[in-house]
């Protein structure tokens, strides 16, 4: 184990005392810093045998206090809401210097409440690489009966149109449960997706799919949201949660951020070996509607939930980490383990904007506050109109032979081994996406637009997350660091190309108004076949596709790991992170579904491992 030490001895002072254990008010089995997707996930699963007592610890409040959240055409008001983080990057130097908005749910239910309700599970090949890697338990084998606990499929209310103009909106009901998180159809579908399906099936070789989500990755559809049958949307809070609430050994306080970890030392670990290993025992939190610092014993474990960002903070700011970073800010180090906060893995995206039809598009929807109100009104009486959709979830997973990977010089691909698998997604969007102005052009009030949308489902450059100051009241540096790696490059040009033909295909063609297929975003200005100007402008236009993970991985502490196949963080006992932190290899698709699953199978690991089974 080359990274880790333990450096503090068993006669060393414990954190925040003389040689004695911080005083707990409070006692629970288990206690979970962060109630987001899986925190709440967990938190349903550890309490349903009544065996367990759980406290849930949440930094944001819940989500009820935007309302807009439960909306599919309320999810453009989430940002920089009172249930948004609303993070900012460090300044991307592959992306000339930008700071990008990263969004993060701040809320109970976290960023299941604020996401953009896509829910796909991605190639079988991706969870067979997890295991592969080092972990156990983690196969597509193992893990495709979890996805299916967590879900049930609502299938649609109204008719499918006709054979002859298809709306792709197919399902296999053997790939979903009867869990709580709830899944089906968005309402008003414009019939440029349709156009889009039919165009990436014919200009980018995408095959139409019956189901995205048994373990086939590569295909479209129409995409598979997280709603419930009256198109309000199904989160942690509103599935794991609700189901969970009037539990009494369950325990869940919002508006409660977790400030550290505290630990006390044992004689002798699981091994055998008589060296002191520090045992998580409880936390820190501020009670913030009371304005009270508080601490929580846990009897049995510290399970920690606050996605890709916080929880690498929270194990730096309790002494796990980096020896430089610790040094850094004068955090005394508990265990070194330089693998924490590293490889940050994410997928990123750019889009290329067309001026539409405005029955193509959804902007009208959104361009006057009348408009919007009606929208409104349609939706919360009716449940029709454009208010019954997000502004896209209809995405295509494109795989690359090896031949096209390497004809474009990209056999770093081949070599990492990412095949059997997507290695591009392309999004429809009925707006102009994201929502600021190019360099190249400003969306006009009276006009209205399509976006294609893509990214790269394998994107090799890795960034961290480093500490601002040792509190967790700081904000976190988020360094995604985009585009540092050359063959990302030749993806993304590769993909642009592909976009294009998507867009000027007659499928979707026929939406659009003027030359180039509408296109006014970057227009003739960037040539098809100048790879240098593409390139610019997938600089210039670059925004993060909220996917960050792998801060905290599973996977040998050799090869970079932080947490063990059962979610152990090395080094220490009584601790586990459970989030989309722990992901060691992205998979090929947006990853909510993921982390449900994650959820799922750590919980079950917690069950087994303190002799809760048979729920
Ligand atoms: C804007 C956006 C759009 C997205 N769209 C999609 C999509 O359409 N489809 C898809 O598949 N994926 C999407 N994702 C990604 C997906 O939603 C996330 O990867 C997933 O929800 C992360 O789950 P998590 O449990 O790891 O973290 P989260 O759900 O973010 O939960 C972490 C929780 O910890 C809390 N927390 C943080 N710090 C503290 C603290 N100090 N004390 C206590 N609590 C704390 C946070 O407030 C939060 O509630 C999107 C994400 C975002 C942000």
């Amino acid at each position: 184990w080359p990274t880790y030490h333990a450096k503090r001895q068993s006669s060393d002072t414990p954190p925040g005392g003389e040689n004695s254990e911080p005083t707990f008010e409070e006692e629970y089995d288990f206690v979970i810093a962060g109630g987001g997707t899986a925190g709440l996930t967990l938190a349903n699963r550890l309490t349903e045998s009544g065996r367990f007592s759980v406290l849930v610890l949440e930094a944001g409040p819940t989500p009820e206090v935007v309302r807009a959240y439960e909306s599919p055409g309320g999810n453009q008001f989430l940002k920089g809401s009172a249930v948004d983080w609303a993070f900012q990057t460090t300044p991307q130097e592959h992306l000339g210097g930008r700071t990008l908005q990263y969004l993060r749910g701040k809320a109970l239910g976290g960023s299941s409440v604020t996401n953009g309700l896509y829910y796909a599970r991605g190639s079988a090949s991706v969870y067979n690489q997890w295991e592969a890697k080092g972990n156990p338990g983690w196969s597509w084998s193992d893990v495709y009966p979890l996805f299916v606990k967590s879900t049930k499929f609502n299938p649609p209310t109204t008719p499918a149109l006709s054979a002859f103009r298809q709306d792709y909106k197919t399902w296999d009901p053997s790939a979903y449960g009867g869990g709580p998180l709830e899944l089906g159809f968005q309402g008003y579908v414009p019939d440029s997706t349709h156009g889009f399906v039919q165009a990436c099936s014919e200009a980018a070789n995408i095959p139409i799919v019956n189901d995205l989500n048994i373990g086939n990755g590569v295909g479209i559809k129409h995409g598979t949201a997280t709603l419930n049958s009256a198109l309000r949307r199904s989160s942690s809070f509103d599935g794991f949660y609700q189901q969970a609430r009037n539990r009494t050994n369950l325990r869940v306080l919002h508006d409660a951020p977790v400030t550290g970890i505290a630990f006390s030392q044992i004689n002798g670990n699981s091994t055998g070996n008589n060296t002191a290993i520090p045992r998580a025992i409880g936390v820190s939190y501020i009670e913030q509607r009371v304005g009270f610092v508080r601490q929580a014993r846990a009897r049995k474990e510290v399970i920690i939930s606050m996605g890709a960002f916080q929880s690498p903070q929270l194990l730096m700011v309790s002494g796990i980490g980096p020896e430089s970073e610790l040094e850094k800010i004068g955090i005394e180090p508990l265990v070194i383990n330089e693998n924490v906060g590293r490889n940050l893995n994410d997928h990123s995206v750019f889009s290329i904007m067309a001026r539409a039809y405005p029955n193509a598009s959804t902007t009208t929807m959104s361009s006057t506050p009348d408009n919007l109100q009606f929208a409104q009104a349609e939706f919360y009486t009716n449940l029709t109109g454009p208010y019954t959709a997000p502004s896209g979830i209809t995405n295509g997973f494109q795989e690359l032979s090896n031949e096209e990977l390497e004809s474009i010089g990209a056999q770093a691909i081949i070599e990492a081994g990412l095949l059997n698998q997507s290695h591009i997604e392309y999004l429809f969007e009925s707006v102009w996406y994201p929502w600021i102005p190019t360099p190249y052009y400003a969306p006009l009030p009276n006009e209205s637009y399509i976006s294609v949308t893509a990214s790269s489902m394998v994107q090799l450059s890795r960034g961290n997350i480093t500490l601002r100051s040792n509190s967790m009241s700081d904000a976190p540096l988020i360094n995604p660091n985009y585009y540092a790696d050359e063959t990302d490059s030749r993806i993304g040009i590769h993909s642009f190309k592909y976009l294009r033909q998507i867009l000027r295909h007659p499928a979707l063609a026929q939406f659009t108004i003027g030359d180039n297929a509408g296109e006014v975003s970057p227009g003739p200005e960037v040539g098809d076949d100048d790879d240098e100007a593409i390139l610019g402008y997938i600089r210039n236009n670059t925004i993060p596709n909220w996917h960050a993970s792998g801060t905290v991985q599973m996977l040998p502490l050799e090869d970079g790991g932080v947490v063990d196949p059962r979610l152990r963080v090395y080094g220490v006992e009584g601790l586990r992170v459970i989030d989309c932190s722990i992901i060691p290899v992205l998979p090929d698709v947006n990853i909510l579904a993921s982390i449900y699953m994650i959820a799922e199978n750590g919980a079950e690991m917690i069950k087994e491992d303190w002799g809760d089974v048979g729920y």
